[in-house]
């Protein structure tokens, strides 16, 4: 069985992952600080705790289990908190990466799988956007990852590193047989946010502007299933270990949602009304973001199986599962 390093393992999107390569026969070994992470998402294979900024423990838990690739998640992830600590992001997502990328090659693995973002590419020029939408990213979270999409470059230039490049649009939904979901403190995500409103833990639910140029006036998003994010990533650690070479792609279902529609499934599956309000704009959201996925579907024969129902359907049974008793009365039959 292979040994793959899944750094961040213990994350969303990672935990994810790690049940998908374990179900396609790989070994994932989580490495976590558990600052984001959850320690019960880590079902699928080793744990161990450790900080990417920490070189020398990097270097022994390279050194034991010899990994052939390394499927990097670990980051600082929320936008707004960007904005008011640029210089933590820096020195958690480039000066991690820069620690990580340096272990690898000092222990000769030459193999990485990197979670990017469509927050790369800043505002569209475009929609649906492609792999060759221009990158101008318009906040320092969207530019820590450009930085090292850029340094993974120059790692393939002139160290032969292969690395494939994920730039996901909105990751949601949770394992449709509900052991892992999403989980983040605290929580910013639209869907997470509707569902808690749904099960009466909040008020209800503030769209984020009316204003824009889209459908209903609010923004557009692609929502991708996390398991179909998992499945890519299985894709990428076999393409590179096939001997494939480096690649930047888009994954997303190239279906945009607006933040309404998105608000009205969660009503509507959860059988739950509450209350939803419009206040202002959030600095820095783009009014519609889609994914050209062709690349994607060409380059690892991907094809994104979910859809929007099943992607709030598999977050409610999460949450549900979750919150057990606090879940309130429902508010409609
Ligand atoms: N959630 C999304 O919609 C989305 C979209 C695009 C890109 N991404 C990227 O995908 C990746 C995973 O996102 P997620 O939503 O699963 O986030 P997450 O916070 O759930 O997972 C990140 C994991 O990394 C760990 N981590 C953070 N800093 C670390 C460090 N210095 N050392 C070791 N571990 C560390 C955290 O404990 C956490 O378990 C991130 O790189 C994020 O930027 C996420
Ligand atoms: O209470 C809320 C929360 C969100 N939104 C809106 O819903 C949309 C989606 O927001 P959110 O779920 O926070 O995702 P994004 O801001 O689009 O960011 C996610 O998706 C990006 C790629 O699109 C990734 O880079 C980020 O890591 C990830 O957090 C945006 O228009 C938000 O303004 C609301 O209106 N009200």
């Amino acid at each position: 069985m292979k040994n793959i390093l899944v750094v961040g393992g213990a994350g969303y999107i990672g935990s994810h992952t790690c049940l998908d390569l374990h179900d396609k026969g790989f070994q994932p070994v989580v490495y976590d600080n558990l600052s984001n992470g959850h320690r019960e998402f880590v079902k699928w294979g080793p744990f161990e705790e450790g900080d990417i900024r920490d070189t020398g423990r990097l270097a022994s838990v390279l050194a034991r289990y010899s990994p052939d690739v390394i499927v990097h998640f670990a980051a600082s992830i929320e936008v707004g908190e960007s904005t008011r600590d640029p210089i933590g992001f820096y020195e958690n997502n480039v000066a991690g990466t820069i620690s990580l990328l340096g272990a690898a090659q000092r222990a000769g693995i030459d193999k990485l799988v990197f979670s990017s973002t469509c927050a790369t590419y800043g505002e569209p020029q475009s929609v649906p956007m492609s792999e060759e939408h221009r990158q101008v990213p318009v906040n320092p979270y969207g530019r820590s990852k450009l930085m090292i999409e850029e340094m993974l470059k120059d790692a393939g230039r002139y160290l032969n590193m292969k690395s494939v490049v994920l730039r996901y649009f909105n990751a949601a939904g949770a394992d449709p047989e509900g052991r892992i979901g999403e989980w983040h403190e605290p929580e910013t995500h639209a869907v997470p946010i509707a569902i808690e409103a749904a099960f009466g833990l909040r008020d209800g639910f503030s769209i984020n502007g009316e204003d824009y140029d889209t459908p209903d006036g609010t923004c557009v998003r692609d929502f991708v299933h996390v398991m179909d994010l998992a499945d890519a990533h299985s894709r990428a650690v076999r393409h590179l270990i096939e001997g494939g070479s480096s690649l930047a792609l888009n994954l997303g279902t190239g279906r945009g949602t607006t933040v309404r529609q998105l608000v009205e499934t969660v009503r509507r599956l959860s059988g739950r009304e509450f209350p939803v309000a419009v206040r202002a704009r959030r600095d820095g959201d783009a009014a519609a973001l889609v994914a050209d996925n062709s690349m994607a579907r060409d380059v690892l024969n991907w094809n994104p199986r979910y859809g929007l129902e099943e992607i709030i359907g598999s977050a409610l049974e999460w949450h549900r599962g979750r919150l057990g008793d606090k879940v309130g009365a429902p508010t409609r039959a």
